[in-house]
């Protein structure tokens, strides 16, 4: 299988620094969008078939192998099977939380959280969210997700500006997604999860791959990284179901979602396999 070529100078600058020195490489990826294709409800998602088994297979060869998500890290964990990657860390909630060799540590829930969940449905209710609004309570986050309504974009415009207001007097910030709108707290994202665990395992080269607008920061984080001398690739996960606004643009590579992100992981271990 052919490796793609990235299509910026920076990135296969990256790949041939990967491949040269896997043993300092770090390479991450988005759960939901890259590693699992986006579907209706996401208590049903699950990883692309075969993709979780090349994760593992790479972590033999790579320095490390990460997952940086929105979801709480167990339930990624749980999901994606994930604990079958030897060596895998998982960075939940946008780095507050991370599960590792089965073990998890996390941030203390700010009072907020509990603020939203107690004003949330009422707000909803009150606003005649459509049928299909959906809230996925995670913890010390709540998303509110419209994918399931007769016109998505529709009844994320409605709700909003409401979730912007009840976020602000909450002390909590908005992330907004693929059709979802979560409310979540503050002080992490994962550009400074993904910078954080680079500069922990001292990692040599690295690559990130995404699909959504809270995998931005990791992308600007890669960007950084390189001025300060680490070579770094992001890859986009694109789909017919669509990666969001600007993560396109924003890549070095751009594969055709999951399925295009195990084609590639295909060829990473089989060029990795022939040193
Ligand atoms: O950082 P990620 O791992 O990409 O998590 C981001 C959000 O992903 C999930 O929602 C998205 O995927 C769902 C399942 O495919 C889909 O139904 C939904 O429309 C997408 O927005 C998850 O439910 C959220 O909690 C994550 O924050």
């Amino acid at each position: 299988m052919q490796l793609p070529a990235p299509g910026t100078t920076e990135g296969r600058a990256a790949l041939a620094a990967l491949l040269s020195d896997p043993a300092r490489a770090l390479v991450a990826f988005d759960f939901d969008g890259t590693l699992a294709p986006i579907v209706a409800d996401p208590r049903d998602s699950a990883p692309e078939p075969g993709i979780v088994e090349l994760l593992a297979a790479l972590a033999g060869r790579l320095g490390t192998v990460a997952v940086v998500t929105g979801r709480p890290a167990a339930t990624a964990v749980r999901l994606g099977g994930l604990d079958r990657v030897p060596g895998i860390v998982v960075l939940g909630h946008y780095g507050a939380e991370r599960w590792e060799d089965g073990r998890e540590t996390a941030v203390p829930v700010p009072p907020g959280v509990d603020l939203v969940r107690a004003e949330l449905p009422g707000l909803l209710d009150s606003l005649g969210a459509p049928e299909g609004t959906w809230v996925e309570d995670k913890g010390r986050s709540l998303a509110v997700h419209t994918r399931r309504t007769a016109e998505p974009d529709a009844a994320l415009d409605l709700v909003k500006p409401h979730l912007v207001e009840l976020a602000d007097r909450a002390g909590l910030r908005v992330e907004p997604g693929r059709m979802v709108i979560e409310l979540r707290p503050a002080g992490v994202d994962k550009g400074a999860a993904l910078s954080a665990l680079v500069a922990e395992r001292a990692a040599g080269s690295v690559l990130f791959g995404g699909d959504d607008l809270g995998d931005l920061p990791a992308f600007d984080a890669v960007v950084r990284l390189r001025a300060e001398g680490v070579p770094g690739l992001t890859v986009c996960s694109a789909s017919a179901t669509g990666e969001a606004a600007g993560i396109a643009e924003a890549a070095d590579l751009v594969v055709q979602g999951p399925a295009g992100l195990a084609a590639f992981l295909g060829g990473l271990e089989q060029a990795l396999a022939r040193g």
